[in-house]
This record gives C-alpha cells, structure tokens and sequence, in this order.
C-alpha cells in the first residue's frame, strides 16, 4: 500500500477482509471435499476394473444425469439450479478424466455449436476431435476411435437436420443422450474486412436460414453462401476484405474475429437439439426418453395405425418424423421420440403392438432426458 493513502480508504476494507478470509476457509474445504470425491471415483474405477467384464465402461451417462439432477433439486440458491448442475458437471467430468478420458467426435471443424454441445454435455475434461461431415461423425464412432459422437438433429426454427436422421437409418449405433443449446448467431468480420462493403456473407445454410428476415433488413444486396459448418464460415473470411461470417461466440474467439452484430437470429429462442451417438444401451436414469424408427407402407390410416398403441398404452410422443425410405418407392419412414424407457412396462406393451403393425421396427436408443 502507498504511504500517501488517507487512512479512511481502510474502514470499510475490513468487512471485507473478513469476508476474504471467510471465503478462503470455504474455498480449502470445497478443496478437501473435492478431492475425496475424486479418490472416490477412482475407487469406483478400480471396482468396474475388478468387475471382470472384457470391456469396462466408466463413464455412466444414466448416473452422470441423476448425479445432475440431484445437484438441481437439493440447490437452495442463491445459485440458480442450472448453474449448480454446470459446477457439477465440471467436477464429474474431471472425476471421470481420472477414470478415462472421454473421446468424443463432434461435426466441426473446432468453434462450432455442435462442439459447444459436446462440451455442454460431456464437460470440458472431456477429449473433443472435428470431423468435415456428419456421415464421419457416426463412422469413426462404429470403428470405435472415440467413446461417443455428437449430431446436431433438429432446431426449433429450421426444424430437422435430414443428414443425421438419414444416417441412423443404415446405422447399428444407439442414441446414448440428448443435450439442447440456445443458439446466438451474430454477424462476424476480420481485421481486414472493410466493413461498409460487406457483400458476402457466409454461414451454415441452416444459419442463414434462421437469420433470414435479418439479412433482408441489413444486407439485402450481400450474398449469401451456405458452407460446410458456420466455423469454417468464420475461418474462410479472415483472407477476404469483402466478406463477412455469421457464426457462434466460440467462433469469433477461436478465429479472433470482432463482432459486429450480435444476436441476428430471426427467433429469440432459437435452439437446436443435439443427439449423443455411442455403442450401447443406456439402461434407464429414471426420466428417460426413446427413438425409434418405423417402416411403414403408404396406405390410407397408416399413421394413425402406427401412433395408436402409443396413445392407448399411455405412452407420451415428444416427436414424429417423417422421411421417405431410401428402399422402395411410397415407403415412408417415421422417427417417434416418446417419454420413458425401454425397460418400462407401458413402452415395451406399446411397441409390442408397434412391432405388429409395421414392416420394420428398429430401437435408436433410450437415453436420459437433457439436464443442462
Ligand atoms: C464414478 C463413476 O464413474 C463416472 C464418474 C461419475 C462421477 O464423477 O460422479 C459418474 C458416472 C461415471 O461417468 C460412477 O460410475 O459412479
């Protein structure tokens, strides 16, 4: 401290200090306690070790949500519950890295929401890797180079990402979880970007779709070009003095780009759904969803036929979709996402019925309901 500082500049530091202090003895216990529970989790890693199976799972995605869900309900505040469960999914991700460290492929390349999500979900101990297209995603997770994978599969202003649903349908992987982002888009330029000549302005197509009414008020003249993924926007535009990007914040900040708009999209609650893709079937976590697919010939009260026993057997839809099958022309599959899990009773008399009433009935995966 200087010497010339008036004494009276040191009254009220003292609660302060106090409270400095208090904070500090806190911070050594939540220290402590941290700890014990990471001994905790490696013990729990040595008990799956010993458990004698050819293939040891650590990390537990229907005991990671009610670990969550816990966190949510004994959260007193004044912390809201969501950022509760964040802290808490900080704390299990590092426990599970002593375990393994999970491997997760997203739809990259790095900065874009999808491995936003990832990180959302599996928390930032977790080992993310970019792959070019969705197609890569579900394939270096059959060839088992990373545990798990993470698809966009629907937003809440451009509906369906077609790619992900067609790719379940040739495929033996399980949706293993569901994690859903608040997606901000903002309008991003370069440092050489000469900002009052902007007319490109590159995105995602699904993107610049939800920022559509945006660009017609702002930019009507630019033009617009969809590529692979809005990060690859973001990194494209750094040689082009014309050119702007519409991308995520985790963009700007990778790519060190200034924003010049932010929060474009069209909806203010825009969000997109992300699916975990994994290997195995997550048994249930006590509030469960499941995905199914249906083949289904194109005959008058086919869908009615096909939702009825879901209707009848209690059983609550949260999703149908339809697509046209890639096997013979009017077949029509339909991806039904309903509340609860395949070991329930009602589900398994539902899709019983289900089962009869269809040419092809495959399982996606029962996962635990999004926490975060
Ligand atoms: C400790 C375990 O392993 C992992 C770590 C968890 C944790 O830190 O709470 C929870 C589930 C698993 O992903 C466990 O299965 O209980």
């Amino acid at each position: 401290m200087s010497t010339d500082e008036k004494p009276s500049d040191k009254t009220p530091l003292e609660p302060l200090v106090a409270l400095r202090n208090r904070i500090d003895s806190i911070d050594a216990q939540i220290g402590e306690l941290i700890s014990e529970r990471a001994r905790c989790a490696q013990s729990v890693a040595e008990v799956k070790k010993a458990s004698g199976e050819p293939q040891v799972t650590y990390y537990r995605p229907e005991r990671e949500a009610q670990v969550l869900r816990k966190a949510m309900e004994r959260n007193t505040g004044p912390l809201g519950d969501e950022e509760m469960a964040r802290l808490f999914r900080e704390i299990m991700s590092a426990c599970l890295a002593l375990e393994e460290p999970i491997k997760v492929a997203f739809l990259g390349p790095e900065g874009t929401f999808t491995q936003q999500a990832s990180l959302k979900h599996f928390g930032s101990s977790a080992v993310t890797r970019p792959m070019s297209v969705i197609d890569e995603v579900f394939r270096e997770v059959e060839a088992g180079a990373v545990n798990y994978g993470v698809v966009p599969v629907e937003n809440s202003t451009e509906g369906v990402v077609t790619h992900t649903l067609d790719n379940f349908i040739g495929s033996n992987l399980k949706i293993c979880g569901e994690v859903e982002l608040r997606i901000h888009h903002h309008l991003m330029v370069s440092d050489v970007t000469h900002t009052e000549a902007i007319t490109r302005i590159y995105s995602h197509s699904q993107s610049l779709a939800q920022c559509r009414k945006w660009l017609d008020a702002h930019y009507p003249k630019a033009e617009r070009i969809a590529v692979n993924s809005n990060a690859e926007a973001a990194k494209r535009i750094k040689g082009e003095w014309n050119a702007a990007a519409i991308a995520g914040e985790m963009a700007a900040q990778l790519y060190g780009l200034k924003i010049l708009s932010e929060k474009i999209e069209d909806e203010p609650d825009n969000s997109t759904r992300f699916l975990i893709i994994g290997t195995e079937q997550v048994p249930p976590s006590g509030e469960d969803k499941t995905s199914i697919v249906a083949s289904v010939k194109n005959s008058p009260g086919a869908l009615h036929e096909l939702l009825e026993p879901f209707q009848r057997h209690k059983v609550d839809l949260t999703r149908v979709e339809t697509r046209p099958s890639r096997s013979g022309a009017w077949t029509y599959v339909f991806f039904i996402d309903f509340k609860g899990h395949i070991e329930n009773e009602r589900v398994k008399l539902a899709l019983a019925d289900v089962a009869e009433r269809v040419s092809d009935l495959k399982i996606l995966g029962s996962y635990p309901k999004g926490v975060l």
